[in-house]
């Protein structure tokens, strides 16, 4: 059995390292025609790569192996009869990390801070903690999480609202009960901390619409690290100044810089950059190196969840 690998930069290569005996790697990043007739494993650049999948037109591919957790659009722009698999698990502990990080740094008001440090400016506040806080988190699935196990040891006073949880027994998550998704304007009146972290797609498409965001308590924090569509973005700018948002996703990406987002009071923005660090590309080579392994012993790949049509 052999088998033929491409991944769109050399880095990514790098970090694949030897591969097994009668396996093909080479780097190709999908703009220029294909290498092989026939391609086991394609790996699409990361961001952006749902376009590039028209150069596997034509192409006889086993399985395209997506570096997103999210895999919206991908099914419009995939050809016919080819598999997807998405990179579930490789960013949970990456966006959790920033789901963190945003909370923490509108909570102690840290870009205020980084704004008057070239000025030399000594301007203490008296700032909204984590501690003690009440977070409800929407969405459980890996993502959440990971965001859950890192939360607790803050002393935050966590809620968990879903459609089913998909691990059991994370490491650092003790029993949590988890409340059905209709159970959320309740819950959300109760909420100091909002955190999203649900898939987009029709069903979660603007779920936070004008309703919903007007049952936001004032001065409560949303944070969004899922998907930009799952927020009416005309509805928060006319609920901002009484809410306050962190936002890793939009519904226009890049977020063009006439945006009012941008300037918003109270909001804070981060350039879709979840699953945009050092974890990264390891991880995604470990789940690569998985998935050779399995064809290589003719079992099913893992994370496929497009099959082929
Ligand atoms: N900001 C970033 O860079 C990143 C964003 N993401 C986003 O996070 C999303 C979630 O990732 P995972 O947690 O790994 O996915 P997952 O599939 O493990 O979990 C999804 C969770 O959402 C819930 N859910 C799904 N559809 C729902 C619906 N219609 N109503 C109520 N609940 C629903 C599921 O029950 C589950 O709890 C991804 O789809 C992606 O859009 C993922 C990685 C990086
Ligand atoms: O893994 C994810 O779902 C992410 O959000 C990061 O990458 P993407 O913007 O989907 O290409």
């Amino acid at each position: 059995m052999s088998l033929v690998v491409t991944v769109p930069t050399a880095r990514l290569a790098e970090n694949l390292g030897a591969v097994p005996d009668g396996v093909e790697l080479l780097v190709w990043d999908m703009q220029t025609p294909a290498p092989h007739d026939r391609i086991d494993i394609v790996v699409p650049p990361y961001m952006g790569g749902t376009s590039a999948l028209s150069a596997l037109e034509g192409v006889d591919v086993g399985l395209v192996q997506g570096q997103s957790i999210g895999y919206d659009g991908v099914a419009d722009h995939l050809p016919p009869g080819l598999r997807f698999a998405n990179a579930a698990s490789v960013h949970e502990a990456s966006t959790a990390e920033l789901a963190v990080a945003l909370m923490l740094a509108a909570q102690r008001q840290l870009p205020r801070f980084v704004q008057a440090q070239p000025e030399g400016e000594w301007s203490p506040v008296f700032a909204e903690s984590l501690a003690d806080r009440r977070v409800l988190l929407v969405g459980f699935g890996g993502v959440g999480q990971a965001i859950a196990a890192r939360l607790l040891p803050f002393e935050v006073d966590l809620t968990v609202v879903a459609r089913s949880a998909r691990h059991e027994n994370h490491p650092g998550i003790g029993d949590i009960d988890v409340h059905a998704i209709d159970e959320l304007p309740a819950l959300l009146a109760d909420a100091e901390i909002i955190v999203l972290t649900l898939p987009g797609g029709g069903e979660t498409h603007h779920l936070f619409d004008e309703t919903l965001l007007s049952q936001i308590p004032d001065g409560a924090l949303l944070v969004n690290v899922g998907r930009g569509s799952l927020i009416d973005t005309d509805a928060l700018e006319r609920e901002s100044g009484r809410i306050r948002a962190a936002l890793d996703v939009f519904e226009q990406e890049p977020l063009p810089s006439e945006h009012p987002l941008w300037t918003t009071r109270g909001v804070l923005l981060s350039p879709h950059v979840g699953g945009a660090s050092t974890a990264m590309n390891p991880r995604i080579a470990r789940l690569i190196r998985t998935q050779i392994e399995r064809m290589l012993a003719g079992e099913e790949p893992v994370n496929v969840v497009l099959p082929a049509g």
